[in-house]
């Protein structure tokens, strides 16, 4: 898990803005840019999924000897699919000349089979172990066979999805990617067998070619852009230099020292949004880990779900300056308007 800090210098604006930040208190600003923050995060996607028809006529007949064989086959699945699922979990943001975050790839790595049979087949509610620190979701693929119930329902922040692969479970591939985080169950399998291949989705580095331009997002087009460029260059906004610290929206298998470096190439969604933003803007962002302390005390316990103990979220609290912080010495960036 991670927080970021992001670190502004005052500098005199030269523009007049339609809102009057100085007349603000500093917390109606962060009032406003949490709902800017959770704005982004409602549109943010965690999860997405698509079908593949598969050829019925390539499929052997009862009768044949030959080996059952579906079209496509199952490698070229992952590379047909793997664009798709890059833009929506791994959107690359231009961040021009501030840029330290390497454009990224999606990497799949076959982890299980699962065969999940009616009338009791199901599994309950999970997130999934990352296995390394690059590692930012899984990818489920459905083979075809036919079955009833099963439905995969994935969950993240209060939102879920349910795929409801059993009406084409017969005739298609089905597949759906999500990140590491969100909670996901299976319904009970009610008759058949629901065949799925699991996949880990790694990021990795593009070895030599470039990400083609249509993939990259610029984002200055955001709104929390535009926001954030007055409320920098409002005259006297944060005169003698400040902080503001958000707590990430995704849980990321981070507690290394090596964090600050390693967490930016694994943001994901509204964390990937407000790191690029603020990148783009030339403000000094430090990606540093929100070690989780265990809370024992029965109280607790008691008032926290297993799942809430982690603490991730949009909340803005009052800075605190981390040791972290102490280390690396005052950071402070001039604001470079564009
Ligand atoms: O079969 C599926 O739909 C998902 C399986 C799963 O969640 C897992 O293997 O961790
Ligand atoms: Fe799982």
């Amino acid at each position: 898990m991670a927080s970021s800090i992001g670190s502004v210098s005052g500098k005199e604006g030269t523009q007049s803005t339609a809102l009057s930040l100085t007349s603000l208190a500093f917390e109606e600003v962060c009032h406003q840019l949490e709902a800017f923050v959770v704005g982004k995060k409602a549109s943010a996607s965690f999860v997405c999924g698509g079908i593949i028809p598969i050829d019925t006529k390539a499929v052997a007949g009862p009768t044949s000897s030959q080996p059952i064989s579906v079209s496509p086959p199952l490698s070229s699945i992952r590379l047909r699919n793997a664009s798709n699922v890059e833009q929506i979990l791994l959107p690359n943001f231009n961040t021009l000349s501030q840029n330290s975050l390497p454009f990224r790839k999606l990497s799949a790595e076959l982890y299980n089979l699962n065969v999940y049979s009616g009338p009791s087949g199901h599994f309950r509610q999970h997130v999934d172990t990352p296995r390394s620190q690059s590692q930012i979701g899984s990818l489920v693929v459905c083979l075809p066979a036919p079955f009833q119930g099963g439905n995969l329902i994935v969950q993240n922040e209060g939102k879920q999805v349910v795929f409801d692969w059993s009406h084409q479970s017969a005739s298609a591939i089905q597949w759906a990617a999500f990140y590491s985080d969100c909670g996901h169950e299976i319904e009970t399998v009610t008759e058949g067998e629901r065949i799925t291949l699991t996949y880990n989705l790694y990021v990795t580095e593009p070895v030599g070619g470039s990400i083609p331009p249509s993939l990259i997002l610029d984002p200055r087009s955001l709104s929390l852009h535009s926001f954030l460029r007055e409320l920098v260059m409002e005259p006297g906004f944060m005169k003698n230099g400040g902080a503001f610290g958000f707590y990430y929206s995704h849980a990321y298998p981070h507690t290394s020292d090596e964090a600050p470096m390693l967490l930016p190439r694994a943001l994901k969604g509204a964390d990937l949004v407000l790191y690029s933003v603020f990148k783009s803007l030339g403000i000094y962002i430090n990606v540093v880990p929100d070690e989780y302390e265990e809370d024992d005390s029965e109280q607790s316990e008691k008032e926290q779900g297993a799942s809430e103990k982690v603490r991730v979220g949009d909340k803005l609290h009052s800075y605190v300056a981390t040791d972290m912080m102490t280390e690396m010495g005052e950071v402070s960036t001039e604001y470079q308007s564009d």
